[in-house]
């Protein structure tokens, strides 16, 4: 029997969504939002072989998640024998450790969560709300983020604050893009032809979010991000690391609210705080253009990455492969060759042709005498749902 699924993925500046009945070879469309929040977005959706593109501006995901609606009813495939809807929901806080099947109550929770995933929950929902408008009748379930790294060893969860205040308000290292950390590393061990129980992989997940972890045996052992999506790598819009007396220094001396400070961080920080674009593919037409201010946001953002990928290094006690994943991963070969070229002491080596070639296979990028691998692994996070959706309704 078919068991078709809608799979939406709300990320920070993209809507990605997927039909697809994992019994069946391929997906029955495909397709992403993106620059949502920038002069011009876009949305392209793929039927078959029909491709359907559109330029115009969505303020917020609201607007987007409604023009995905519009494309199925202009363009198919209908929706009417959908059996289930995936969401990727990102910050499942300490209450939701698996997928869960979507009630009011969990979005009340989910609201409650928002202050922590302020650029994700709130888009979530919205995606939650606006597809049960349109498929009213059917199981909805919500696929964490912050799942996979639930089994985090408390030695790297916990932060070192005052046990009284962390254990009453539950503050801990979360951990997202725990779907597509997952599902990249079981791919990663499939491309390195070896059982995942036995290979030691650093997963760079860069999307307009990032975040890196160390996966041991399938079992993540550290991440980047940590209570919110804010920590770790210098991101589209987020500072990622800072001093954590920083924010006392802007309330304090520099006269900004908390709010301000939060705002500061996750919006207008990264790569946009520091040359004026987020997106990727901007920083790189302006470095080849001699901008000064985006040469030094790419370094800070290679420099931090290479620094991370050497700390899990340490962690891991040996290495198999660094694999590059998401938006910026899949598609940078700059930034992917700024990074491994820095890390020949630890036997990563490109192959630059190979690093160059587009593909969306996963593929193996190093040189032949690398003695660890360097990976491209598209990610794949609606699959991955469409899998644990399908637990969830068979449950
Ligand atoms: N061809 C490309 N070259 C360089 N960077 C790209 C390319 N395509 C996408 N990106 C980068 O990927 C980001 C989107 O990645 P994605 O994983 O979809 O993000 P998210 O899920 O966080 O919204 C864009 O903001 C851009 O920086
Ligand atoms: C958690 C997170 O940062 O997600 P995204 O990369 O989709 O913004
Ligand atoms: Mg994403």
């Amino acid at each position: 029997m078919a068991q078709p699924i809608l799979l939406l993925n709300c990320g920070s500046s993209s809507i990605k969504y997927q039909l697809l009945d994992p019994a069946e070879p391929g997906p029955r469309a495909v397709g992403i939002v993106q620059r949502i929040g920038l002069e011009t977005s876009t949305i392209d959706h793929e039927v078959g072989e029909n491709e359907y593109h559109e330029e115009t501006h969505f303020a917020n995901h609201v607007e987007a998640v409604a023009a995905v609606v519009q494309m199925f009813r202009d363009h198919g495939p209908s929706l009417d024998d959908v059996v289930a809807v995936g969401h990727r929901t990102v910050h499942g806080g300490s209450t939701f450790v698996e997928s869960t099947l979507i009630t009011e109550e969990v979005i009340d929770k989910l609201v409650e969560l928002s202050g922590l995933a302020p650029l994700h929950n709130p888009p979530g929902i919205a995606g939650i709300r606006a597809a049960q408008e349109v498929l009213p009748d059917v199981p909805h379930v919500g696929v964490f983020d912050t799942a996979f790294f639930s089994t985090l060893p408390a030695e790297a969860y916990t932060y070192a604050v005052d046990r009284e205040v962390t254990d009453r308000y539950s503050i801990r290292k979360y951990g997202f893009h725990g779907t597509s950390h997952s599902y990249v590393s079981k791919q990663a061990a499939k491309c390195l032809g070896r059982p995942i129980e036995e290979t030691k992989l650093i997963v760079c997940h860069l999307g307009n979010g990032a975040s890196i972890s160390a996966v041991d045996g399938g079992v993540a052992i550290d991440t980047s991000m940590g209570l919110t999506p804010l920590q770790g790598l210098v991101m589209g819009t987020r500072s990622g690391d800072v001093d954590p007396g920083l924010h006392a220094f802007l309330v304090n001396s520099a006269g900004m609210t908390i709010a301000e400070v939060d705002d500061l961080l996750n919006k207008r920080s990264g790569m946009a705080g520091l040359c004026g674009y987020t997106d990727m593919r901007d920083v790189e037409a302006a470095v080849e253009n001699g901008d000064q201010a985006s040469r030094l946001a790419l370094d800070v953002y290679v420099h931090r990455l290479v620094s991370y990928i050497g700390s899990y290094y340490a962690l891991l006690g040996g290495l198999d492969a660094v694999v590059f994943t998401a938006g910026v991963g899949e598609n940078a070969d700059p930034v992917r060759k700024a990074v491994i070229d820095r890390l020949s002491h630890f036997g990563l080596k490109l192959d630059d042709d190979a690093n160059r070639a587009r593909s969306k296979q996963p593929r193996d990028i190093s040189a032949a005498d690398a003695t660890v691998r360097t990976l491209v692994v598209p990610t794949n996070e609606e699959l991955a749902m469409a899998q644990e959706t399908l637990s969830v309704i068979g449950r």
